[in-house]
């Protein structure tokens, strides 16, 4: 399992002691949650921030727009260091011409999709594409409930990615924590984002290596 602490449940204060600690952990990817107001009720942080905290680390960048407009900010993103950049289905009009943007600038393209929308949307766009991100709760605001309906989209999406041979990560993000981290990797998943989870945690490093191993 890739686990992926997201950086939004973490002390901004400390924000350089939340990476070291992320770096001194079985901790993959480092999640990095972009929202801009609009698409999202929340502002959270963006590339100043992300600059920042590529000096900190080698570990992969997994960028999450929750962003209108996407398309205007790629670029910028590919230069603060992301390496995948994952577009909301839902906030973009041309996915396709944005997935090979996204591509073009030299990362992987991710697609997002909210609790409400189907996974059979994707069909089309997963060929292209090199993670799908599902949503099990409404984007936005880390600390809230998972989903449960989740478990079975990420069984049909497994299958069909599975049928196609295709070399698509499917990630999960939203009130991921010990109690269904088996159950989502069960179900089919590659990558778990966790933020209340593993920053609000007595330690965090281990709940990043029981989530890793699944072994809650
Ligand atoms: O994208 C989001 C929220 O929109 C997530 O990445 C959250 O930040 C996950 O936080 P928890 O639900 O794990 O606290």
């Amino acid at each position: 399992m890739i686990v992926a602490p997201s950086l939004l449940a973490s002390n901004f204060l400390h924000l350089e002691a939340e990476a070291r600690m992320l770096n001194e952990s079985e901790a993959d990817w480092f999640h990095l949650d972009v929202m801009d107001g609009r698409f999202v009720n929340n502002i959270s942080f963006g590339l100043p921030i992300i600059q920042q905290l590529r000096k900190t680390t080698q570990k992969l960048f997994d960028v999450h727009l929750m962003i209108e407009e996407p398309e205007k900010y790629a670029e910028a993103f590919a230069r603060a260091g992301a390496d995948i950049l994952t577009v909301h289905y839902e906030a973009c009009r041309h996915l396709h011409r944005n997935i090979q943007q996204i591509r073009d600038l030299g990362m992987i393209p991710g697609v997002a999709i909210n609790p409400h929308t189907p996974v059979q949307l994707l069909q089309d766009i997963l060929p292209d594409i090199g993670m799908v991100l599902v949503m099990s709760v409404n984007p936005g605001f880390g600390g809230q409930s998972f989903i449960p309906h989740t478990y079975q989209k990420v069984k049909t999406l497994r299958q069909r990615i599975d049928q196609f041979g295709l070399d698509v990560k499917i990630e999960i993000d939203g009130g991921v924590d010990l109690s269904n981290a088996r159950q989502l990797s069960e179900a089919g998943a590659h990558v778990l984002v966790a933020g209340s989870a593993v920053f609000h945690a007595p330690d965090p490093r281990q709940v990043i290596s029981s989530l890793k191993h699944c072994d809650a």
